[in-house]
């Protein structure tokens, strides 16, 4: 009987005379200029650095590549293909920008592009007419002056978010899931006009969509807003209450009153019993349910790793028939099957709600009713039909790309930035002072923050630019494929390379921002980008991590203008109103906060249970007023 070791070498064997066949059909690794590759870990004969790359946080160790090898590191899979790591800012402003035109193009996997369905993403799709027709649609959404028209919907999405997690006191799963639903009900809401279904029925977006400078549901069809669209804030009644100073029974009672029952003690988990969870499960939206679990799929399963599969490495593989799939490492091609199924309804669905929607006239102005109307108002203007169906084919796969990607770069940012809340005291003290101070110096203490307050709240713009550095949502961006061979300061970068803009190094470059583990709010406080302070404006612009954090060159992210209002207004209003503290036994006791990242692409931590708790019976009712005002 073969015993195990034989089995392994059996396989091993078996791989390599299939490798030696098939290795033909690969794209040729040679160096014809007689130029160094750049440095990095010593590759295996045959095998590459395949064993060098670890699913889990593959940034750390490319940071420590980093530290070792330099701004640029080279490691190669299987010697066919090659995976080029950018590790400094100039760097990556040397190539990704100024030679843009060469670094913009996706790798085309055959895995996650062709057999998965995802090649007309945004994100994977090559670089050239349908990418930069995509890119100008997004351009439409979210450029920078589009994004005051949605201050009214991201005010409104807010306060819905803060009446969330007034429920969520734990943390935990509930936390999580309240943050997923605010990310993907602005950009649902936004794009498609579809309201997300809260739990328990009702709808969890309070809209006010405006596309393209048009108000929705307001000055683009000349009637007149909504109650909930509103930009005016809720008004609580003018009772001031002492704020500070809350013992823990205090406390504890702000917390019964904010939920109107309980009144309980903190568990450090934050999961509700299995019977609410499934409850909550059924109730939870399927559109958001579907983007959540396609974004996982893709992020956990698709990408992980690089994205690159053996079929990526042996297109031939494709053709496997269906007898060679239960052998090991031949599963790919059933899970594509399963996965594809699973991404076209995930586009199709959320587009199809809007088609009908428009045709039974019950639709709200959303970006894509507005392009679809704009195009039909064409049509007696000679736009011919093949026209037409690429500019719905365009709209329908960059719509779906908008909502699938904010969602689980907002949860990453927001998340690390609780974290950060928690593990830094006197941070969170030091901006809740600042935003009582500018409340009160507005004359008005009993309200949110709005946008207005923004260039007083200097200390939280800093606590802001120092969450966007920390938690550098996504450490390696997303891989570009160089289409032409370069060469870098004598070094020889190979056409076809995937190259990864190495953001964790730079966000964690000590001499750029030192004791770069430390999260500190200070490091930013000079840079107003005036020069005035011992900051030079150019340095305060190296320093700004949101020229960072969402890429570089033709393909850095659409979503970064959104981001930097929608992210900016969560922070300060859930510092207004919570404090945030690690989670409590049955005795009131701190337990240690435990923090855990899997997943491959985004720095998204595993669900963790905190204590979040109104700083005040004022703040209580500035949630409470806002459910009242749109019966949520
Ligand atoms: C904190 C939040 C976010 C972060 C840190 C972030 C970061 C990134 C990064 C690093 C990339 C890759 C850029 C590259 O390939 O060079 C990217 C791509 C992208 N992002 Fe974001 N993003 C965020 C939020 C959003 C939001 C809210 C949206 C949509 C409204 C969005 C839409 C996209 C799209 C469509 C792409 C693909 C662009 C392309 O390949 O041409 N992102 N993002």
């Amino acid at each position: 009987m073969a015993t195990l070791p034989d089995l392994v070498y059996a396989l091993f064997f078996s791989i390599l005379a299939v490798y030696i066949y098939i290795r033909p059909s690969l794209v040729s690794s040679s160096n014809s200029k007689g130029l160094p590759y750049p440095p990095g870990p010593k590759p295996l004969p045959i095998l590459g650095n395949v064993l060098d790359i670890k699913p889990k946080e593959l940034w750390v160790q490319a940071l420590r590549w980093a530290e070792l090898y330099g701004p640029i590191t080279h490691l190669s899979l299987l010697s066919s293909i090659h995976l080029v790591f950018i590790n400094t800012h100039e760097a990556a402003l040397e190539l990704l920008e100024q030679k843009g035109g060469v670094y913009a193009d996706k790798p085309g996997l055959v895995m996650c592009g062709d057999m998965c369905g995802c090649k007309n993403m945004v994100a994977f799709t090559p670089y050239g007419a349908q990418s930069k027709r995509q890119r100008r649609l997004l351009h439409k959404a979210f450029a920078a002056p589009v994004i005051p028209t949605y201050h009214p919907l991201l005010l409104s999405s807010t306060r819905g978010l803060l009446t969330a997690l007034m429920g969520q006191r734990m943390g935990g799963k509930g936390m999580f899931e309240s943050i997923k639903r605010y990310a993907g009900s602005i950009t649902l809401s936004v794009v498609y006009g579809y309201e997300v279904k809260a739990p328990g029925g009702g709808s969890s977006t309070f809209s006010g969509v405006m596309v393209n400078g048009n108000a929705n549901g307001a000055s683009m069809n000349g009637s007149t807003p909504s109650p909930t669209s509103s930009p005016s804030r809720p008004r609580p009644t003018k009772t001031v209450l002492a704020q500070k100073g809350h013992g823990r029974e205090q406390q504890e009672r702000l917390y019964a009153n904010a939920n109107g029952h309980q009144h309980g003690n903190g568990h450090g988990h934050a999961q509700g019993g299995s019977g609410a969870e499934e409850q909550e499960e059924e109730e939870r939206d399927p559109f958001l349910k579907m983007a959540t679990e396609c974004v996982n799929i893709l992020s956990q399963e698709i990408a992980s790793g690089g994205g690159i599969w053996l079929v990526d490495v042996f297109p031939r593989l494709r053709n496997i028939p269906r007898w060679v799939e239960p052998f090991p490492f031949m599963g790919f091609k059933a899970k594509a099957r399963v996965w594809k199924k699973k991404m076209e309804d995930w586009v199709d669905g959320p587009w199809e709600w809007t088609l009908k929607s428009m045709k039974e006239n019950t639709h709200k102005p959303s970006f894509c009713s507005t392009l679809l109307e704009d195009l039909a108002l064409q049509n007696g203007e000679g736009v011919d039909q093949e026209t037409k169906d690429n500019f719905e084919f365009d709209l329908k796969w960059t719509a779906n790309s908008m909502y699938g990607a904010s969602i689980d770069t907002t949860l990453t940012t927001l998340t690390n930035f609780i974290i950060n809340m928690i593990q830094n005291p006197d941070a969170q003290r030091k901006a809740q002072e600042e935003i009582d101070r500018v409340l009160e110096e507005s004359g008005d203490s009993d309200r949110l923050p709005t946008f207005q307050d923004r260039k007083n709240l200097v200390y939280c713009e800093a606590l802001y630019k120092e969450c966007l550095r920390w938690s550098a949502s996504v450490p390696l961006s997303l891989p570009h494929r160089l289409m032409e061979d370069d060469i870098y300061k004598g070094m020889f970068i190979p056409k076809g390379s995937l190259v990864f803009a190495n953001i964790w190094a730079m966000m964690r470059d000590p001499n750029v921002y030192p004791d770069p583990d430390a999260f500190k709010p200070e490091r930013f406080l000079d840079l107003d980008g005036s020069g005035s302070g011992s900051v030079s404006k150019e340095e305060a612009k190296r320093m700004n991590p949101k020229n960072f954090v969402f890429g570089f060159g033709r393909r850095t992210c659409p979503g970064k203008e959104l981001v930097e209002s929608s992210v900016w207004l969560v922070i300060v209003s859930l510092l207004t109103v919570f404090s945030l503290s690690k989670a409590k036994d049955d005795e009131g006791n701190e337990q240690e906060l435990k923090i855990e990242y899997e997943n491959p692409i985004f720095r998204v931590p595993e669900e963790f249970g905190c204590d979040i708790r109104p700083r005040s019976e004022r703040a209580v009712r500035l949630v409470q007023s806002f459910e009242e005002l749109v019966g949520v």
